[in-house]
C-alpha cells in the first residue's frame, strides 16, 4: 500500500487488510461515500496518515472524535502500533453499526491498542487527550467545544479543513482564543491541517 510516508512492512500489510476491509463493508454500511472508494488510498488513507506526522510522537493518547469508517483514527492506530507502541488510541463514533465495523476491524488487523466508543462525544466520560484528531465531522467552533471536554490542557488538536478553512477560523475567533498554525495538505492543494492548542473560550 502507498502512503506518503515510509512505513514497516507490518504497517503496509495492515493498511492494505483495512482497505479490503473497508471494500468488503461499504456496501452494507456507507463507510465512505462510493464515489471515493476508488481512491481510498489516496483520498481517505494517505489524508488520514498525514495527521501522524503533526503529533508529539511520545503521546500517550489520542482520541479520534466521529471517526466513521476509521479517519483518521484507524489508519492512526495502525502506524502506531508499529511507530509509537506506547500510543493508545480512542475513536469514538455514536453510529452503532459503524462502531461494530471499527471493533471488528481492529481485531481482525490485531490492533491491541485500539479502544471504541459507540458513545455520543457530548455524552462519553472526558479523555484527556494528547492528540484530538476530527475530520469532516462538523464546523470548527463546535470541534473547539468538544476539544475542551476531551483534550489535556497542553495536548494539541488536529483538524483537516477545506477551502474554507480561514472563514472558519474567523467565526471561531469570535467565541474561542487558540494559538494555531495551518500546515498545507500533501493531499489536497486547497485543504490544511489546523494544529490547534490553548483553546480557552474569549
Ligand atoms: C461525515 S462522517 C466523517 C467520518 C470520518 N471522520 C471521515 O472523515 O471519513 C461523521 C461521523 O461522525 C459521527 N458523528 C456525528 N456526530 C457525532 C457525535 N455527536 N458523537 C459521535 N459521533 C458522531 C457520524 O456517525 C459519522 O460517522
Amino acid at each position: 500500500m502507498t502512503v506518503t510516508r515510509d512505513v514497516p512492512r507490518e504497517t503496509s500489510e495492515r493498511l492494505s487488510a483495512y482497505a479490503a476491509l473497508l471494500r468488503k463493508w461499504n456496501p452494507a454500511i456507507n463507510l465512505v461515500s462510493r464515489s471515493t472508494l476508488k481512491d481510498l488510498e489516496t483520498r481517505h488513507i494517505a489524508d488520514s496518515a498525514q495527521l501522524f506526522d503533526l503529533a508529539p510522537k511520545n503521546a500517550a493518547h489520542w482520541v479520534d472524535l466521529g471517526s466513521g469508517g476509521g479517519f483518521p483514527g484507524l489508519v492512526i492506530a495502525i502506524l502506531a502500533a508499529d511507530a509509537a507502541p506506547q500510543m493508545r488510541v480512542t475513536l469514538i463514533e455514536s453510529d452503532l453499526r459503524k462502531a461494530t465495523f471499527l471493533r471488528t476491524a481492529a481485531r481482525e488487523l490485531g490492533l491491541e491498542n485500539t479502544n471504541v466508543l459507540s458513545q455520543r462525544i457530548e455524552a462519553a466520560p472526558p479523555q484527556g487527550a494528547d492528540v484530538l484528531s476530527a475530520r469532516a465531522l462538523a464546523p470548527l467552533t463546535d470541534l473547539l467545544s468538544f476539544a475542551t471536554r476531551h483534550l489535556a490542557p497542553d495536548g494539541v488538536a488536529l483538524f483537516p479543513k477545506g477551502a474554507r478553512h480561514d472563514q472558519e477560523l474567523e467565526a471561531a475567533l469570535a467565541t474561542w482564543r487558540f494559538t494555531v498554525q495551518k500546515i498545507p495538505s500533501t493531499t489536497d492543494p486547497q485543504a490544511v491541517i489546523l494544529q490547534i492548542g490553548g483553546i480557552a473560550r474569549v
